[in-house]
């Protein structure tokens, strides 16, 4: 926090420099007890000068701090195989294996980067808490941990703190159980405890009622399950409290449970139509379609007029449709896209791909079938995909350290889907598998990752690496993190927006997210299938002919990257070097050359940058980087380049395309277009008079070579040759139904200046 209001520092928000300083120290002192003189009262004090001065803090000037610290394993014990101990018993910069402490939060919390609160156990001792793994990031109005909560801290964390002596910091969702203080079970489980009396079923399930009014749907459950197993005798009262908990459960969007408790509340009478309407929509929500549509039938059978069921049966059948068929209604998905709306409502068509072993890339995705040019490979929904879309270089609210490689990233959406993710994990229980399957590198895991401990899944688990990986131990990040850097996806809302000429930029802002089947999809510089996005759902088609059993691959960086920089974003971000035929090839080409020729396009692009962007180029500019681009042509030798791509030459073209066209030279122009068709694969483009002939399993397709056919069609319509401008524009809408993932507003692109 860099803001200072009234002089007060604010000492919760602490610099990620200071932090890691801290943590020096910390490690230092490591063993030794704390020092305890900083009294309750120096804390409140403290705590709420902290509440005060973020409240006090404008929206704009605030940037939330995410670290990710030094990696260490959440608790795997169950609580009650855990010895409780005191905070008299907390040594600094230990994980404290073995014990559990309990405390009650006597403050309200301090929520920004972090969550902090102070906590006092019974003995009457107080210390700092420290949640680093945000409740919610999305969180609106409700305290992840409200005054007067009890919480448990399974093998607590102890750090040194210059301010308090020491904190308890806890990174991992699983680690801590909050009995919160603003719930109504747990005010009336204090009362009674207090009052030593006995609950009976019907006061538990009263206070269930009260609780899901209040919208405290976990306290819900947890009163209605007090009453289910209090009461054994009584069925009808046992059927409704599953009703009623099943209900609750949906809500709280624990659909497995809300799935089990609905079908436990049948009793074999007209009313389970309630109940099977109940599953259906617990069931769809965990995408299984064909048993929602079994549920939805059912409630129907017994309650043929509930318009409700009807309308969520058809919509059951749309998804299976979806996802037998990849029959998917593009131009409604597109409408259902709005700039609040990016979540949409769609089944996933995998049935073209399954997982299997590569021979050098471990595992990959391979067809399942012959697949045509242009058809669907996969069509995937999110795993996790926060609405988070910013352009490259705008200032963010959230900036995320990763002090295990000392990484930082300016980007919100790279922030936002790690803390989605640890909180995603820690709800969502039957995906832990898809997720914890992918890719993490190097990690190195315990395999308990996502399994149930006292009912809530382990999230994230760092174990001790043997010793060939000891020396890169500083270069390990939780797994969560670990995987989402090697998995994730930049996306567009709309990827049809970036085949626009002049795209608005808003349009062009992307967010960051998983696909789980997507990202067994190695990479190759000349892929066969390609991405493209609307929302949350992602659309791979095939770039041409596949057959069946072939291993799908797609590009992870931008198409047009140098050899150069290729060769160090690889190994840099992925852990591999690329062996495709681009690559291959362009190492027949020494060192020296690929230098040479780098540094020539960088001096073009100087050329280029000269010129303000709305002025167009002058003639003796436009002859300068003409002769400069004849130059780096002449530096690709024929033999190395004969058939491959020449991507340094992409731009320089791209350039002398749109001046000559500013120009209306279109003889050159069109000269241009075809270049940079050439030089991103697409050799003996006119093998014979009036045939166009495209390679496409050696050109790359992507948004400037779609661009180039428009303009080589304008070029050609211009010179009188509408033959040529016909297969131009062809070609042009087989790549834009590629590029945009089906055809909607093809027509209106293709006609845009
Ligand atoms: C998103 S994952 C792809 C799936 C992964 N192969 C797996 O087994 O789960 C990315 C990782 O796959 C491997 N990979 C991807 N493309 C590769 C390529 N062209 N050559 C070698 N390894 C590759 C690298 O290890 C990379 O870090």
């Amino acid at each position: 926090m860099t803001e200072n209001t009234d002089e007060v520092v604010n000492s919760y928000e602490i610099s990620p420099d200071k932090q890691q300083l801290t943590h020096k120290v910390s490690c230092s002192l490591s063993g030794e007890t704390p020092s305890r003189k900083h009294t309750q009262e120096d804390l409140l004090r403290r705590h709420y000068q902290n509440i005060q001065h973020i409240q006090g803090c404008s929206q704009a000037s605030a940037v939330k701090q995410i670290v990710i610290p030094s990696a260490y394993s959440p608790s795997t014990v169950p609580l009650d195989q855990l010895r409780k101990i005191s905070l008299e018993d907390l040594k600094l910069e230990t994980h404290h294996r073995g014990s559990f402490i309990t405390a009650t939060t006597i403050t309200p919390a301090y929520e920004f980067s972090e969550t902090i609160t102070i906590i006092q156990e019974e003995s009457g001792n107080v210390a700092v808490l420290i949640l680093a793994f945000h409740d919610d990031y999305r969180r609106s109005s409700r305290s992840s941990l409200p005054q007067n909560s009890t919480v448990a801290i399974k093998e607590p964390y102890v750090q040194f703190s210059e301010d308090s002596g020491y904190v308890i910091r806890v990174d991992h969702p699983s680690d801590i159980a909050v009995l919160r203080g603003d719930d109504p079970a747990v005010s009336m489980i204090m009362q009674f405890v207090a009052e030593k009396k006995e609950i009976t079923p019907l006061e538990w399930k009263a206070a269930g009622d009260k609780a899901y009014l209040e919208r405290k749907y976990t306290s819900a459950i947890e009163c209605y399950t007090q009453a289910i197993d209090g009461q054994v005798k009584d069925e009808s009262f046992l059927k409704d409290s599953l009703r009623k908990r099943a209900f609750a459960n949906l809500t709280a969007e624990r659909f497995e449970n809300a799935k089990q408790d609905a079908l436990s509340s049948c009793s074999g009478n007209p009313t389970d139509a309630k109940a099977f309407y109940t599953a259906g929509r617990a069931a769809y929500e965990l995408r299984n379609y064909t048993e929602s549509k079994e549920y939805f039938a059912k409630a129907l059978e017994l309650s043929p007029r509930d318009a409700k069921a009807r309308k969520d049966h058809n919509r059951t059948l749309a998804r299976i449709d979806e996802e037998e068929l990849g029959n998917y209604d593009f131009r409604k998905m597109v409408a259902a896209l709005s700039e609040k709306h990016v979540h949409l409502d769609h089944a996933d068509f995998s049935k073209n791909v399954k997982v299997g072993i590569t021979e050098h890339k471990g595992r990959g995705l391979f067809s399942t079938r012959d697949i045509e040019a242009g058809k669907i490979i996969l069509c995937e929904k999110a795993f996790c995909l926060p609405d988070c879309y910013a352009a490259e270089d705008e200032v963010n609210d959230m900036v995320l350290y990763n002090f295990n490689n000392n990484s930082r990233t300016n980007k919100s959406a790279q922030a936002a889907v790690y803390l989605q993710l640890v909180q995603d994990l820690y709800k969502n229980q039957h995906l832990n598998s898809r997720f914890y399957d992918l890719d993490g590198g190097e990690y190195v895991r315990s395999r308990k990752e996502g399994s149930i401990v006292d009912g809530v899944p382990i999230v994230d688990a760092f174990v001790p690496f043997s010793p060939p990986f000891q020396r890169n131990l500083t270069n390990h990040r939780f797994l969560a993190e670990a995987i989402r850097l090697k998995n994730c996806f930049g996306s567009p809302r709309l990827s049809r927006h970036l085949l626009k000429r002049n795209t608005p930029l808003p349009e062009t802002h992307l967010s960051i997210g998983i696909w789980t089947k997507a990202a067994y999809l190695n990479h190759s510089c000349l892929p066969n299938c390609t991405r493209a996005f609307i929302g949350d759902m992602m659309i791979i088609r095939a770039l041409y002919p596949i057959p069946s059993g072939t291993e799908l691959t797609q590009q992870y960086i931008t198409p047009d990257a140098s050899c150069t920089y290729r060769r160090k974003m690889f190994p840099n971000n992925w852990d591999f070097e690329c062996s495709c035929r681009l690559c291959e090839g362009e190492k027949a080409s020494p060192d020296v050359m690929h230098h040479k020729r780098r540094d020539l396009a960088q001096k073009i692009k100087t050329e280029v940058l000269k010129v303000p962007k709305s002025n167009k180029l002058q003639p003796a500019a436009v002859k300068q980087i003409e002769r400069l681009t004849k130059k780096l042509e002449d530096l690709h030798e024929p033999e190395v380049y004969a058939t491959l791509p020449r991507l340094l030459l992409v731009h320089p073209g791209i350039c002398l395309m749109e001046a000559h066209r500013y120009a209306k030279n279109y003889v050159k122009m069109l000269k241009y277009a075809l270049e940079v068709l050439r030089n991103f694969g697409f050799v003996d483009l006119v093998r014979e008079e009036g045939k166009l002939v495209l390679d496409w399993e050696t050109g790359i397709v992507n948004t400037e070579s779609f661009n180039a056919l428009r303009i080589a069609a304008e070029g050609f319509e211009a010179l009188g040759d509408e033959n040529m401008k016909v297969q131009c524009e062809t070609a042009a809408k087989r790549i834009f139904v590629v590029l945009a993932g089906c055809d909607v507003g093809m027509e209106e692109i293709m006609r845009s200046e």
